[in-house]
Protein backbone atom coordinates (compact mmCIF):
# COMPACT_ATOMS: atom_id res chain seq x y z
CA UNK A 1 0.00 0.00 0.00
CA UNK A 2 2.66 2.49 0.77
CA UNK A 3 6.36 2.55 -0.18
CA UNK A 4 8.96 4.87 1.34
CA UNK A 5 12.32 4.58 -1.02
CA UNK A 6 15.54 6.63 0.33
CA UNK A 7 13.09 9.28 1.87
CA UNK A 8 14.69 12.67 2.87
CA UNK A 9 13.56 15.31 4.56
CA UNK A 10 16.07 18.51 5.06
CA UNK A 11 14.63 21.53 6.00
CA UNK A 12 15.83 24.61 4.71
CA UNK A 13 16.74 27.37 7.05
CA UNK A 14 18.34 29.94 4.87
CA UNK A 15 21.69 29.79 6.25
CA UNK A 16 21.47 26.27 7.57
CA UNK A 17 19.74 23.20 6.72
CA UNK A 18 18.28 20.58 9.05
CA UNK A 19 18.45 17.01 7.93
CA UNK A 20 15.30 15.64 9.83
CA UNK A 21 15.12 12.00 7.99
CA UNK A 22 18.06 10.54 6.21
CA UNK A 23 16.93 7.92 3.15
CA UNK A 24 14.22 6.20 5.02
CA UNK A 25 13.04 2.97 3.47
CA UNK A 26 9.91 0.67 4.56
CA UNK A 27 7.05 -0.87 2.89
CA UNK A 28 3.06 -0.85 4.84
CA UNK A 29 0.29 -3.32 4.16
CA UNK A 30 -2.63 -2.92 3.65
CA UNK A 31 -4.48 -3.88 6.90
CA UNK A 32 -1.20 -3.22 9.13
CA UNK A 33 -1.15 -1.52 12.51
CA UNK A 34 2.28 0.06 12.79
CA UNK A 35 3.38 2.15 15.58
CA UNK A 36 6.35 4.88 14.72
CA UNK A 37 8.36 5.21 17.92
CA UNK A 38 11.90 7.11 18.68
CA UNK A 39 13.09 9.62 20.76
CA UNK A 40 11.85 13.54 20.32
CA UNK A 41 13.26 14.67 17.79
CA UNK A 42 14.25 11.95 15.74
CA UNK A 43 11.81 12.52 12.93
CA UNK A 44 8.73 10.95 13.40
CA UNK A 45 6.02 13.41 13.05
CA UNK A 46 8.23 14.77 9.52
CA UNK A 47 7.78 11.14 8.29
CA UNK A 48 4.33 11.11 9.55
CA UNK A 49 3.59 14.16 7.41
CA UNK A 50 5.43 13.13 4.66
CA UNK A 51 3.08 9.87 4.33
CA UNK A 52 -0.28 11.85 4.84
CA UNK A 53 1.33 14.40 2.07
CA UNK A 54 1.17 17.07 4.69
CA UNK A 55 4.48 17.68 3.34
CA UNK A 56 6.80 16.41 0.47
CA UNK A 57 10.38 14.80 0.85
CA UNK A 58 13.19 16.17 -0.39
CA UNK A 59 14.33 13.22 -1.90
CA UNK A 60 13.16 9.95 -2.56
CA UNK A 61 10.28 8.34 -3.99
CA UNK A 62 7.24 7.80 -2.18
CA UNK A 63 4.50 5.41 -3.54
CA UNK A 64 1.20 5.49 -2.27
CA UNK A 65 -0.92 2.16 -4.48
CA UNK A 66 -0.32 3.23 -8.09
CA UNK A 67 0.34 6.44 -7.65
CA UNK A 68 4.56 7.90 -7.34
CA UNK A 69 3.24 11.20 -4.84
CA UNK A 70 6.51 12.48 -5.24
CA UNK A 71 5.80 13.20 -8.91
CA UNK A 72 2.25 14.46 -8.54
CA UNK A 73 1.64 17.86 -8.79
CA UNK A 74 -0.32 19.33 -5.61
CA UNK A 75 -3.34 19.20 -6.68
CA UNK A 76 -3.42 15.98 -7.15
CA UNK A 77 -1.56 15.40 -4.18
CA UNK A 78 -4.41 17.12 -2.50
CA UNK A 79 -7.18 14.98 -4.00
CA UNK A 80 -5.47 11.96 -2.85
CA UNK A 81 -4.88 13.32 0.77
CA UNK A 82 -8.35 13.97 1.06
CA UNK A 83 -9.68 10.29 -0.37
CA UNK A 84 -6.96 8.11 1.63
CA UNK A 85 -6.14 9.78 4.42
CA UNK A 86 -8.03 9.95 8.16
CA UNK A 87 -5.85 12.72 10.03
CA UNK A 88 -5.71 12.09 14.50
CA UNK A 89 -3.63 14.83 16.20
CA UNK A 90 -2.41 14.94 19.89
CA UNK A 91 -4.01 18.41 19.68
CA UNK A 92 -7.05 17.14 18.77
CA UNK A 93 -7.50 20.33 15.89
CA UNK A 94 -11.02 20.25 15.89
CA UNK A 95 -12.95 23.63 14.16
CA UNK A 96 -13.64 25.71 17.77
CA UNK A 97 -16.68 27.76 16.06
CA UNK A 98 -17.84 24.37 14.85
CA UNK A 99 -20.27 21.86 16.58
CA UNK A 100 -19.15 17.97 16.84
CA UNK A 101 -21.39 16.92 14.30
CA UNK A 102 -20.39 20.24 11.65
CA UNK A 103 -16.68 19.08 12.65
CA UNK A 104 -17.44 15.68 11.29
CA UNK A 105 -19.45 16.55 8.58
CA UNK A 106 -16.65 19.24 7.30
CA UNK A 107 -14.05 16.73 5.53
CA UNK A 108 -17.48 14.97 3.89
CA UNK A 109 -18.71 18.53 2.28
CA UNK A 110 -14.93 18.71 0.46
CA UNK A 111 -15.45 15.56 -0.86
CA UNK A 112 -18.85 16.78 -2.54
CA UNK A 113 -21.25 14.42 -0.32
CA UNK A 114 -24.60 15.98 -0.20
CA UNK A 115 -25.70 17.60 3.50
CA UNK A 116 -28.43 14.82 3.83
CA UNK A 117 -26.07 12.04 3.59
CA UNK A 118 -22.80 14.02 5.14
CA UNK A 119 -25.32 15.02 8.48
CA UNK A 120 -26.54 11.05 8.30
CA UNK A 121 -23.14 9.68 7.80
CA UNK A 122 -21.79 12.50 10.92
CA UNK A 123 -24.65 10.78 13.49
CA UNK A 124 -23.73 7.65 12.51
CA UNK A 125 -19.75 7.79 13.52
CA UNK A 126 -20.66 10.34 16.29
CA UNK A 127 -22.72 7.67 17.75
CA UNK A 128 -20.10 4.71 17.01
CA UNK A 129 -17.29 6.94 19.17
CA UNK A 130 -20.22 6.78 21.97
CA UNK A 131 -20.75 10.51 21.51
CA UNK A 132 -24.54 10.72 20.18
CA UNK A 133 -25.44 12.29 23.28
CA UNK A 134 -22.93 15.58 22.45
CA UNK A 135 -23.53 16.01 18.60
CA UNK A 136 -24.47 19.46 19.60
CA UNK A 137 -22.03 20.47 21.70
CA UNK A 138 -18.81 22.72 21.19
CA UNK A 139 -15.39 21.55 21.36
CA UNK A 140 -14.89 23.66 24.28
CA UNK A 141 -17.92 22.12 25.54
CA UNK A 142 -16.14 18.89 25.63
CA UNK A 143 -13.86 16.99 27.42
CA UNK A 144 -10.20 16.32 26.22
CA UNK A 145 -11.26 12.56 25.45
CA UNK A 146 -14.24 13.41 23.65
CA UNK A 147 -12.54 15.79 21.57
CA UNK A 148 -10.53 13.25 20.42
CA UNK A 149 -13.10 10.75 19.94
CA UNK A 150 -14.65 13.78 17.71
CA UNK A 151 -11.47 13.71 16.02
CA UNK A 152 -11.42 10.17 15.45
CA UNK A 153 -15.33 10.13 14.04
CA UNK A 154 -13.96 13.16 11.44
CA UNK A 155 -10.77 11.15 10.63
CA UNK A 156 -12.96 8.38 9.85
CA UNK A 157 -15.85 10.36 7.71
CA UNK A 158 -14.73 9.88 4.23
CA UNK A 159 -14.03 6.43 4.55
CA UNK A 160 -10.25 6.39 4.64
CA UNK A 161 -7.92 3.29 3.60
CA UNK A 162 -5.51 4.45 6.34
CA UNK A 163 -5.75 6.48 9.45
CA UNK A 164 -2.53 8.41 10.49
CA UNK A 165 -2.43 8.82 14.40
CA UNK A 166 0.39 11.17 15.87
CA UNK A 167 0.24 10.68 19.43
CA UNK A 168 -3.32 10.45 19.36
CA UNK A 169 -3.73 9.93 23.17
CA UNK A 170 -0.48 12.41 24.18
CA UNK A 171 -3.39 15.03 25.36
CA UNK A 172 -5.24 12.53 27.41
CA UNK A 173 -5.11 10.72 31.33
CA UNK A 174 -4.61 7.22 30.65
CA UNK A 175 -7.94 5.39 31.05
CA UNK A 176 -9.56 8.09 27.98
CA UNK A 177 -6.25 7.26 26.42
CA UNK A 178 -7.29 4.01 26.84
CA UNK A 179 -10.85 4.39 25.14
CA UNK A 180 -9.17 6.15 22.52
CA UNK A 181 -6.70 3.27 21.64
CA UNK A 182 -9.31 0.58 21.74
CA UNK A 183 -11.90 2.51 18.66
CA UNK A 184 -8.17 2.53 16.94
CA UNK A 185 -7.89 -1.28 17.47
CA UNK A 186 -11.22 -2.09 16.55
CA UNK A 187 -10.87 -0.60 13.08
CA UNK A 188 -7.73 -2.01 12.87
CA UNK A 189 -9.61 -5.02 13.20
CA UNK A 190 -12.56 -4.24 10.59
CA UNK A 191 -9.64 -3.84 7.67
CA UNK A 192 -8.39 -0.45 8.76
CA UNK A 193 -4.44 0.23 8.13
CA UNK A 194 -3.31 2.39 10.95
CA UNK A 195 0.12 4.15 11.49
CA UNK A 196 0.83 5.54 14.92
CA UNK A 197 3.79 7.72 16.18
CA UNK A 198 3.29 6.90 19.97
CA UNK A 199 6.15 7.40 22.80
CA UNK A 200 4.34 5.20 24.85
CA UNK A 201 5.71 1.51 25.05
CA UNK A 202 2.62 -0.08 26.21
CA UNK A 203 0.78 1.01 23.31
CA UNK A 204 3.88 0.02 20.90
CA UNK A 205 2.88 -3.45 22.09
CA UNK A 206 -0.60 -2.86 20.99
CA UNK A 207 0.66 -2.31 16.96
CA UNK A 208 1.68 -5.54 14.98
CA UNK A 209 5.01 -3.95 14.06
CA UNK A 210 6.87 -1.48 15.99
CA UNK A 211 9.04 0.97 13.50
CA UNK A 212 11.62 2.77 15.61
CA UNK A 213 13.25 5.95 14.31
CA UNK A 214 16.64 7.18 15.67
CA UNK A 215 18.57 10.11 14.33
CA UNK A 216 16.19 10.78 10.98
CA UNK A 217 17.07 7.10 10.38
CA UNK A 218 15.20 3.77 10.49
CA UNK A 219 17.37 2.22 13.57
CA UNK A 220 14.73 -1.46 14.38
CA UNK A 221 12.22 -3.07 13.75
CA UNK A 222 9.95 -4.98 15.40
CA UNK A 223 7.15 -7.28 14.18
CA UNK A 224 4.65 -9.38 15.94
N1 LIG B 1 9.53 23.12 10.06
C1 LIG B 1 10.76 22.80 10.50
N2 LIG B 1 11.81 23.58 10.26
C2 LIG B 1 13.05 23.26 10.66
N3 LIG B 1 13.35 22.15 11.37
C3 LIG B 1 12.33 21.32 11.66
C4 LIG B 1 10.98 21.59 11.25
N4 LIG B 1 10.18 20.59 11.70
C5 LIG B 1 11.00 19.74 12.34
N5 LIG B 1 12.28 20.16 12.33
C6 LIG B 1 13.46 19.47 12.91
O1 LIG B 1 13.52 18.18 12.34
C7 LIG B 1 13.84 17.20 13.32
C8 LIG B 1 12.75 16.14 13.41
O2 LIG B 1 11.57 16.76 13.95
P1 LIG B 1 10.20 15.95 14.17
O3 LIG B 1 9.17 16.94 14.59
O4 LIG B 1 9.92 15.14 12.96
O5 LIG B 1 10.60 15.00 15.39
P2 LIG B 1 9.69 14.04 16.28
O6 LIG B 1 10.40 12.73 16.34
O7 LIG B 1 8.30 14.03 15.76
O8 LIG B 1 9.76 14.77 17.69
P3 LIG B 1 8.70 14.82 18.92
O9 LIG B 1 8.63 13.44 19.46
O10 LIG B 1 9.36 15.77 19.88
O11 LIG B 1 7.41 15.34 18.36
C9 LIG B 1 14.09 17.97 14.62
O12 LIG B 1 15.47 18.22 14.73
C10 LIG B 1 13.33 19.26 14.40
O13 LIG B 1 13.91 20.32 15.15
Amino acid sequence: MIRLDKIQKKYDLGDTEVAALHEVSFEITAGEFVAIMGPSGSGKSTLMNIIGILDNATGGTYYLEDYDITALPDKEQARIRNTHFGFIFQSFNLFPELSAMENVMLPMSYAGVAYNERKKRAAELLDQVGLSHRMSHLPTMLSGGEQQRVAIARALSNKPNLILADEPTGNLPTDKGQEVLDILTDLHKQGTTIVMVTHNDAQGEMAQRVINIRDGLLASEVRR
